[in-house]
């Protein structure tokens, strides 16, 4: 078999929201489909891939040395032993060819993205769900299929009122959601706790709230906020300081002892070593939130969870950013701790299969096969625009 297309498009996932440290106003993705010349009734098996919101479309970087990468290789070098499907660890070499290590930035999204379309060809071409095959390649055999969920929101909209951010709040909770996510660091610590107060009244037992700095703070900051944020009862809190700063958030565990998340902006395995190493979480209470579609895809969010093995950490502890089916997955099939889902942003990109409901906190995967794309109506739409185009 062989890959026979793969065709890109960059597509507008624009918002008037903003976090601590951008606006959505101008924010793009990328959309891949990776054809292949296996088919199944009647028509070419086609994965799909798409990178998480936040670091733009990286279509050029796609035409001019990946595609063409996988396109100019000899097929036999892409494939499994019997030649029967894509080996998807081959095709990653093939596209890291002459790429130097370290500085790893656009170029990791652009990998990511094609990645997650050539996982979606090969679960398809084995006509099972990924997260299946991934419980049988690299988990404990059979997937988990109940995945915890969390809502993502909470932004600053120009002139949202209190009560029109308990209103967003409340919707998530009606929705099943049990945890629930706000921006802070876009606003003064008093506007934030503010606005954390008024989620507070909103939430009953066993409903929480995290709270995403994006990476604003400097030590200073994350320490006041740390303080404040302290005296409530927090889901955590996220990405305090620059995603960098590891000495930042090892500082930070001095003056917070419950659970701090971070990781959604380090995009290889070598980067997410470093926080294990130097920046202070601890495995028995933070979140590691290392997103693929962002970070080189799959084939190297492997490698990080062979690492954060060594260093004793369970996948438990990962629940990854991007609100992507790709992670849900990766949740079912290799045991992460959940996945984020952003139920009413970058539409029609976030969410689930149509019909899939929350409950308690928790989705069921359906068995669609591949990543499941086809069972999102909207989504499968923009997909078949760019592959039949
Ligand atoms: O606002 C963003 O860039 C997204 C983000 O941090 C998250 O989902 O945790
Ligand atoms: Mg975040």
């Amino acid at each position: 078999m062989k890959i026979v297309d793969i065709r890109e498009k960059t597509i507008p996932i624009s918002s008037p929201i903003r976090n601590a440290y951008i606006d959505f106003t101008k924010m793009t993705l990328s959309l891949v489909a990776v054809v292949t010349d296996v088919m199944r009734d009647g028509k070419p098996v086609v994965g799909y891939g798409f990178n998480s919101n936040g670091r733009y479309g990286q279509g050029m970087l796609m035409r001019e040395r990946f595609i063409p990468r996988i396109l100019d290789a000899d097929p036999a070098s892409l494939v499994t032993e019997d030649g029967s499907n894509l080996d998807p660890h081959k095709v990653w070499d093939c596209m890291y060819t002459n790429e130097k290590p370290g500085g790893h930035g656009e170029r990791s999204v652009a990998i990511g993205t094609i990645d997650m379309a050539i996982w979606d060809a090969v679960a398809k071409i084995e006509n099972k769900p990924l997260f299946q095959l991934l419980a049988e390649r690299h988990g404990a055999g059979a997937p988990e299929k109940k995945v915890f969920v969390y809502a993502a929101g909470g932004y600053y909209y120009p002139g949202q009122s209190l009560s029109a951010l308990q209103d967003e709040m409340r919707s998530y909770i009606d929705r099943g959601y049990t945890v629930v996510k706000k921006k802070i660091g876009g606003a003064s610590l008093d506007e934030d706790l503010r606005r954390i107060d008024a989620i507070m009244e909103v939430l009953q037992d066993g409903q929480k709230l995290c709270v995403d700095a994006n990476g604003r703070f400097d030590l200073d900051t994350s320490i006041a906020y740390a303080k404040a944020l302290r005296e409530y009862d927090l889901f955590w809190y996220e990405e305090a300081g620059d995603p960098l700063d590891f000495e930042l958030q090892a500082t930070l565990r001095s003056y917070y002892d419950k659970p701090m998340a971070t990781g959604e902006n380090l995009f290889s395995m070598q980067d997410a070593r470093n926080l294990i190493r130097y920046g202070g979480m601890r495995a028995d209470r933070d979140w590691l939130q290392f997103d693929c579609a962002l970070s080189y895809g799959l084939v190297e969010y492997l490698r990080t969870l062979d690492m954060l093995h060594q260093h004793g950490w369970s996948r438990s502890r990962c629940i990854p950013h991007g609100g992507h089916q790709m992670s849900l997955n990766i949740a079912a099939g290799l045991g992460l701790g959940g996945n984020e889902s952003y139920p009413d942003l970058f539409q029609p990109f976030g969410g689930f299969p149509d019909g899939v409901r929350v409950e308690n906190g928790h989705i069921t995967m359906p068995d669609l096969v591949g990543i499941g794309f086809e069972g999102k109506a909207n989504l499968y739409a923009e997909m078949r625009a760019l592959s039949d185009q």
